[in-house]
């Protein structure tokens, strides 16, 4: 199982003051050397954390491979166009969130979706669809030629009542069975941590997560490289391989 460290929130501390300090660049080289297998970056539309010349800097100087994730909007096309990502991830976007919320709506613009996949496809770039654990919404996705999806787990990451965590995780467990039959990558993010990580990985369709939130918050007590450790022991302690 892959780990992609989305690298979003350093960008969050150095915007509070609008200083150059952390560097996200400077965490994307650091993860890399401490077991991130890719770097993954939302490019918002009102780029309250990563901004143009981050996505630009990281993806010139990293080693491994960039998952960009951006909304489905001419702007963010052009942009995907530019920088040449080795992923792009599409992800819904509202306004006022303070997080993304839910997943892509794919089912209800198709054509849309079908459109953007079939550009970036054309410019040498895999696309993903970050959606929710919903049959008709990964149906949706094959339509549209998707190759990969990303699983929306915080509806699981969030569930205080354990029943309902265990709903959400059967939702995501089936799903991606479901997508990984019709030779859909599946991998799974958003909301997750060292406590919470454990059912997720264990699930053998899920063939990479995106961990942002919680490692950057980690960092800030037992450094960057540790909590990377420390997640990457974590997966694969669930997946029985030693790390
Ligand atoms: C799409 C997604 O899940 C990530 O981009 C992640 O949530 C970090 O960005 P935000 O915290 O700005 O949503
Ligand atoms: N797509 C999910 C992601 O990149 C990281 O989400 P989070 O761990 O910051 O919630």
């Amino acid at each position: 199982m892959l780990l992609g460290v989305n690298i979003d929130h350093v960008a969050t501390v150095r915007n509070a003051r609008g200083s150059i300090y952390p560097s996200p660049l400077e965490a994307a080289l650091l993860a890399e050397t401490h077991g991130a297998d890719l770097i993954t970056m939302h490019l918002r539309e009102d780029r309250r954390h990563i901004h143009d010349a981050d996505v630009f800097a990281v993806k010139n100087a990293i080693s491994t491979r960039l998952n960009l994730e951006m909304a489905l909007t001419p702007e963010m096309l052009d942009n995907a166009l530019a920088v040449q990502p080795a992923d792009v991830c599409i992800v819904p976007e509202k306004r006022q969130e303070i997080t993304t919320e839910g997943g892509l709506d794919v089912l209800s613009q198709q054509d849309k979706v079908a459109e953007y996949t079939l550009k970036l496809t054309a410019a040498g770039i895999r696309v993903s669809l970050f959606v929710d654990a919903d049959k008709q919404q990964i149906q949706a996705c094959r339509e549209v030629g998707a190759p990969v999806i990303e699983l929306h787990t915080g509806a699981y990451a969030d569930s205080t009542d354990k029943e309902q965590r265990q709903q959400q995780l059967a939702r995501i467990e089936e799903a991606a069975h479901q997508a990984s039959e019709m030779g859909i990558i599946v991998n799974a993010g958003h909301g997750l941590n060292i406590h919470n990580v454990t059912p997720i990985a264990k699930i053998l369709a899920i063939h990479e997560l995106n961990i942002g939130h919680a490692l950057i918050a980690q960092a800030i007590f037992i450094g960057l490289p540790q909590a990377i450790e420390q997640m990457k022991t974590t997966i694969f302690r669930a997946r029985s391989i030693p790390y």
